[in-house]
């Protein structure tokens, strides 16, 4: 027992009188109250030998005054300070401050009630209770039953401290004489105020109450007289001979009860309180659990040690945290659907099976941290597969004999703590690789530290490399290829004859697939055939038509599709793509490898249709670089031909990009003339207004002779593959033209005129394209439409720069976002678009880890000589690779082709048709 109620009652001897106590109201009116309940009697014993009773009448009945008076009445007095240093006490641990009536020095006076009314007890009895108070400890928890202190998870702090609120006690039980009626079970008022501690206020009146009863074995069974006291909150009945609790139904304010090791039979059978949460009721006969959806408020429920055989009637405990079933006869995890459990004990069951299905057994119950099923009959280890938030697993001692179990927490990233001890499973030699190997985050296993050498040694040991793993895959695909029987579906080629082997560089738009596949090529002209593609987008001005591309118009191209020309379609960045049978078939050596480059959509196209292409994947190995690339390749295209129509390039030996709408007027060209090489020139014209009048188109017309003298002068000549000596104008601004003494410009739109003034063989190609408005002044609105549709339709017969990409691909977002594009600022709608191409790269990664194996290589386009390296390893490996396994197909006798590719037809009709 502590000594703050450890007090000899002699002690109250050494009290001086005329000793002052400060006592503050509120504990004045508490002790009144707890002494109008229990009448007492000072008897001559208590007092200091200066005070001698003269007669009965000097007895002061306490139950007709507050017990400070009856202090002041025996002259008591004596300040706080003093008087805690003489009487023993534990000072509260927080600060004063906190309570109420400032100095809260507790002091402990006993006072022994008339020894006429108590009968004597024996050594024997009085042995007995000072041991079963000296047990029952205010200060502890109830006991832990689970190893490894699984019990105490029920409340992480006792709210009820009594160190924290001030505390007082008037007698301690073990000096209590008991009465016959008392030592009969009997619960009395005398043994109540000796087990009460902890004020706090009552919710009614607002006085301080007390609201804690400690009754732990005081050999109680019949506690009737609790119904009075309305304000308990904490109730400690354990280790008593309880058969009912009827009486708790009377403690409205009632949170905690302990009613463990009692003989109960019925559980919660009474008026359920406001706010119960914490029950502690093992050790009794409990076998069936009630409906208990009105102690709605329970967080922790210990029901371990009763004789429960299936879990019920706790559906309606949405808060319930906390759950202990241990050492019950339960068979069957079913009945639990409490989503905020994250506490389970169920040890010593019977629990060999669990519910299954999506919202059963613990699929039920996500939230789960700790899991005890212990001494059950569990063979499987799967029930847990799902429990994500799982940290520690205790399943000692059930039948769980297949290693191969363990498997199945491998994705609980959380699992830290596993006990399998007492399983068949344990006693095997591999044992602890596979638990290490399995369950990545293991911290202890069987209670053992888990050291990091043994995880790395095991990982290293057991898991194969990435390269391994991807090989192993590939090969497992292989090998379902080659055992799958031949079937026509709707993706089976319409051709007789076996397909070359063909190498696939696969990768995100821009990332320079097609220069390293024509260097590859280069290097192996002989046992390579460059694979050539249809597509729509318009030819660069470096590109040959059929030597890396067919350049088709997009009406032939939809022509091709109608007629079933191609093995795959894609749509990329708003162009079509297509690789065609004819050019799949081209006669060509049987040892020739086909090599082509596409998207993923096309690569998965060539996989699905039988093919069986080498796919390599390539990527910028640094991000950076391929933004800069990106940068490079894009931004300059795509700003044309988005955000000015009227600003076109021509390709030049020195290029000239003339603009003449405010906003790319101020950003535009000031990028371009960042990002375009050297010897490309942007002309910036600045006109905030929008409006080219004569003062602008003057300063337009200056820049313009500043940048051509530069162009001549300073830079050197490059060789254009053009050679074009015209300068073609679309629309001339007029007033552009207006200064024939700088350059010959046409007045004409539209026709062709050379400049004079300047050596045509340097300046080969010059566009200038505004819009003439009226024929005056030109107006340039970029929120008119209109402008932009006439002017897109002007045709030119230069060779742009560089591709130019098409917006279509944004414009398949829907309205809200081009919406939002709209107003965005031009640069920032280029970085989306740059964003779409980064994001466009993570898809294909994420694609690669998910599918290990799908692509055989894996080449990075920024470093030339490795990426050179491993195409001519790879190159080698297909060479060597088996040529025959195509298996010879005559359509003619097969009646499931002809139906496949009718309906095939209809389908593409009936598309077209929509
Ligand atoms: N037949 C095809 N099917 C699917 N995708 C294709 C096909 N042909 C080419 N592609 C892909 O189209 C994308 C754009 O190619 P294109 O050459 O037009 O632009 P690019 O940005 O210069 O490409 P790269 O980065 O390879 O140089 C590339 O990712 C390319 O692999």
């Amino acid at each position: 027992m502590s000594s703050y109620n450890q007090i000899n009652p002699k002690k109250i001897q050494d009290l001086q009188p005329s000793m002052e106590v400060l006592v503050p109201e509120t504990r004045t009116s508490t002790l009144t109250n707890l002494f109008q309940n229990v009448p007492l009697r000072l008897t001559q014993e208590d007092l200091p030998s200066e005070y001698s009773m003269q007669s009965e009448a000097d007895q002061i009945s306490i139950s007709t005054v507050s017990t400070m008076e009856a202090v002041y009445s025996l002259g008591l007095h004596e300040d706080d300070e003093k008087l805690s240093q003489k009487v023993a006490h534990k000072p509260p641990k927080q600060d004063s401050s906190d309570h109420p009536g400032g100095n809260t020095s507790c002091e402990v006076l006993i006072i022994e009630t008339n020894l006429d009314e108590v009968d004597e007890i024996g050594p024997e009895a009085q042995k007995d209770v000072s041991e079963t108070s000296s047990e029952a400890s205010y200060f502890s928890w109830p006991e832990v039953e689970i190893p490894g202190s699984w019990g105490t998870y029920g409340i992480e702090e006792n709210p009820w401290d009594d160190d924290d609120k001030p505390f007082v006690r008037f007698r301690d039980y073990n000096d209590l004489k008991l009465t016959r009626q008392e030592k009969s079970g009997v619960l009395t008022e005398r043994i109540i105020a000796c087990c009460s501690s902890y004020l706090d206020k009552c919710p009614q009146t607002g006085k301080y109450v007390l609201c804690k009863c400690n009754l732990a074995q005081k050999g109680l069974n019949n506690i009737s007289i609790l119904m009075f006291h309305h304000y308990l909150q904490y109730l400690d009945l354990s280790r008593n001979e309880l058969t009912n609790l009827d009486a708790l139904g009377e403690l409205p304010f009632l949170m905690y009860l302990d009613a463990s090791h009692n003989m109960l039979t019925d559980l919660l059978n009474f008026k359920a309180p406001f706010n119960l949460t914490h029950v502690n009721y093992s050790h009794n006969f409990v076998d069936m659990i009630p409906n208990l959806s009105k102690f709605w408020s329970l967080v922790y429920l210990n029901l371990s040690h009763n004789q429960v055989y299936q879990i019920n009637g706790l559906d309606n405990l949405k808060y319930l945290k906390y759950l202990n079933l241990s050492h019950n006869q339960i068979r069957f995890l079913r009945g639990l659907n409490n989503k905020k459990l994250t506490h389970l004990n169920l040890e010593h069951n019977q629990i060999g099976f669990s519910e299954e299905g999506p919202n059963c057994g613990f699929k039920a119950l996500p939230d789960l941290i700790v899991v005890n099923l212990s001494d059950n009959l569990l063979t499987s280890l799967r029930l847990f597969e799902e429990m994500e938030m799982l940290q520690k697993l205790i399943i000692m001692n059930n039948n769980i004999s297949c290693l191969y179990e363990i498997e199945s927490l491998k994705f609980l990233k959380f699992l830290t703590e596993v006990h399998f001890k007492g399983n068949p499973i344990a006693s095997d030699d591999n044992y602890y690789e596979v638990c290490l190997k399995c369950i990545q985050p293991i911290l202890i296993l069987d209670g053992d530290v888990v050291s990091a050498e043994d995880k790395m040694l095991v990982n290293a040991k057991y898991a194969p490399t990435p390269f391994i793993a991807s090989k192993k895959n590939h090969s497992d695909l292989f090998l379902l290829e080659q055992l799958s029987t031949w079937e026509v579906t709707n993706m089976t080629l319409p051709i007789t004859k076996a397909p070359p082997r063909m190498i696939v560089v696969v990768g995100p738009p821009g990332t320079g697939q097609k220069k390293l596949i024509q260097e590859f090529y280069e290097r192996h002209p002989k046992c390579l055939r460059l694979g050539i593609s249809h597509t729509t987008r318009p030819k660069n001005v470096n590109e040959t038509e059929g030597e890396c591309y067919y350049f088709v118009s997009e009406e032939k191209f939809d022509d091709m599709v109608r007629n079933a020309e191609f093995v795959t379609v894609s749509d990329i960045l708003g162009y079509a793509y297509g690789f065609s049978y004819e050019e799949l078939m081209k006669p060509s050596s049987r040892d020739t490898i086909l090599l082509l480059h596409t998207d993923l959509v096309g690569a998965l196209n060539l996989r699905m249709r039988n093919l069986r292409p080498y796919l390599v994947f390539a990527l910028y190995y640094q991000s950076d670089a391929y933004y800069s690339q990106l940068l490079r390749k894009y931004y300059y295209t795509y700003w044309l031909s988005r955000y000015d129509y009227r600003c076109k390039s021509c390709y030049a030996t020195r290029c000239m990009c003339v603009d003449s709408l405010p906003n790319f007027a101020s950003n535009g060209a000031c990028l371009l003339a960042k990002i375009l090489p050297k010897n490309y020139k942007a002309l910036r014209i600045i006109n905030d207004s929008g409006k080219i009048n004569s003062e602008t188109s003057s300063r337009v017309t200056s820049d313009i002779e500043e940048i051509l003298k530069d162009i001549i002068t300073n830079l050197p000549i490059k060789e254009s593959p053009t050679k074009k000596s015209s300068v073609k104008f679309a629309e001339v601004n007029p007033s552009f033209i207006a200064q024939p003494e700088c350059y010959m410009y046409s007045t004409e739109s539209l026709s062709d005129t050379k400049v004079t003034s300047l050596n045509s063989d340097e300046i080969t190609s010059l566009i200038i394209e505004t819009k003439k408005k009226d024929g005056g002044e030109s107006s340039f609105n970029l929120a008119d439409e209109d402008v932009f549709h006439s002017i897109s339709e002007v045709e030119f017969d230069f060779e742009p720069i560089l591709s130019v990409v098409s917006e279509s691909k944004l414009e398949e977002d829907s309205d809200e976002v081009r919406k939002q594009n709209r107003r965005l600022k031009p640069n920032q709608r280029i970085d989306k678009f740059i964003d779409n191409i980064l994001k466009e790269r993570e898809l294909y990664i994420r694609f690669h880890r998910a599918n290990p194996g799908i692509f055989c290589e894996t080449v990075f386009t920024d470093k030339a000589e490795s990426t050179i390296q491993k195409l001519e390893d790879l190159l080698k490996r297909v060479q060597n690779s088996s040529r025959d396994s195509w298996h010879s197909y005559n359509v003619k006798n097969d009646p499931a082709f002809k139906v496949m590719m009718t309906q095939r037809l209809l389908d593409l009709n009936r598309d077209i048709e929509e």
